[in-house]
């Protein structure tokens, strides 16, 4: 019986430690940073950013921030239904923390929805051809909607999902953008990639998977193709104050796990450990922040960064030539030679 109580004893002690480290963990340590030094509220007053995927997670979270810091911020979303109540939301929320301003009416910020299915280069053209008719200006893209190890499905126009969500639709969206970009320079593209590139490839024989499938592999291509994109377009913007760059934002608790299929059973134990160690969407969108608004990245362009600080990258996500053959293979893709 003391080696029972002795046992039972340890294992109380053990669960209570574990949840004490847990919970320091998460509302402790000072895990979000606020990085925008140098910047106000104001910093970002008068610039026009576009967010795709803006509705949720990363791209929710970059929103709300840019709208703190005084943007128009234009949400590009494939649902209009889901951004407009996340915009209700932002706004609401942004008027609960300053009951003055109203984000609606040119105050703080101003919030925008606009349709664009990424996974549809109709759609993707006709959102540019809106924006362009509509706005005199934009200061920044954050190409940030992507998708996730969903199983094998094709875009509208027959183009793997994730690397033609990912990759293509991106990059018709940022070339039919970049007039108006380089107008209103200085100006930035921010691109959210993922450090999973690092087991990706581009096999140039089998870009859409016809030959086979592997789903976690197609999502590491698709942000090595998110690299190598990044790199080729500062080279081609070199001179032109228009800068690019890309980012990783580590694990972040978001909707992207959502084709990830967990047994009902042990969907809880992969809540908690999700909520032990993976980051918040105000924590993983960071990154993102500070490549479009910092004014420490100023005339920075083709670098790779995570934790707002630059890091380095392998080197197959630094082949030039790789680079420009995917560019000239995806123009050919979306259409721009036609
Ligand atoms: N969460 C993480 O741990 C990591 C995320 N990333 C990257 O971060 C980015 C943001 O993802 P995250 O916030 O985590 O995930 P979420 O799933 O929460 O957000 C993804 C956003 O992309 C949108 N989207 C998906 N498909 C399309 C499409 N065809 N057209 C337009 N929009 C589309 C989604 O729209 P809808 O809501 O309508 O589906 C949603 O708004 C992605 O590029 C992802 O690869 C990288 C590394 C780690
Ligand atoms: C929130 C949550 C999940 C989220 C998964 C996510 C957000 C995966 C992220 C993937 C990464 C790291 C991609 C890198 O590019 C699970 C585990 C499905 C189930 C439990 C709750």
């Amino acid at each position: 019986p003391a080696a029972m109580t002795l046992a039972t004893a340890a294992a109380l002690l053990a669960a209570l430690g574990g949840a004490l480290w847990l919970a320091t963990r998460r509302f402790v340590s000072p895990r979000v940073q606020r990085l925008h030094r140098g910047g106000g509220p104001g910093l970002m007053h008068g610039k026009t950013v576009l967010i795709t995927g803006a509705n949720s997670g990363l791209g929710r979270a970059t929103a709300a921030e840019l709208l703190r810091l005084g943007a128009r911020v234009i949400m590009g979303c494939r649902d209009r239904a889901r951004a407009e109540e996340a915009a209700g939301q932002l706004r609401r929320e942004l008027q609960a923390e300053e009951p003055g301003s109203d984000p609606g009416a040119g105050g703080a910020g101003e919030l925008v929805v606009r349709e664009l299915d990424l996974a549809s280069l109709r759609s993707v053209r006709a959102f540019c051809q809106e924006i362009l008719q509509e706005e005199p200006r934009l200061d920044v893209l954050i190409n940030n909607a992507g998708i996730f190890q969903c199983p094998y499905m094709k875009t509208e126009d027959g183009f793997e999902m994730q690397f033609g969500v990912n990759h293509l639709g991106h990059f018709l969206l940022t070339n039919l953008l970049l007039g108006l970009l380089k107008s209103s320079a200085p100006s930035r593209i921010v691109v959210v990639s993922s450090k999973l590139y690092k087991y990706g490839d581009i096999n140039f024989e089998d870009l859409n998977s016809e030959q086979s499938y592997n789903k976690s592999f197609c999502y590491s291509r698709s942000k090595l193709a998110n690299i190598l994109f990044t790199r080729e377009l500062a080279r081609r913007l070199e001179g032109t104050n228009v800068t690019v760059n890309v980012l990783h934002p580590g694990m972040v608790r978001t909707n992207l796990g959502r084709h990830i299929h967990i047994p009902p059973l042990v969907k809880p134990l992969f809540n908690l450990v999700s909520w032990a160690f993976f980051k918040t969407p105000v924590e993983g969108a960071q990154t993102s922040i500070y490549l479009a608004s910092s004014p420490e990245v100023e005339g920075v362009s083709g670098r790779y960064f995570g934790d707002c600080k630059e890091e380095e990258l392998l080197p197959k996500a630094m082949d030039e030539s790789v680079a420009r053959k995917l560019w000239d293979i995806s123009e050919v893709m979306v259409g721009m030679l036609k």
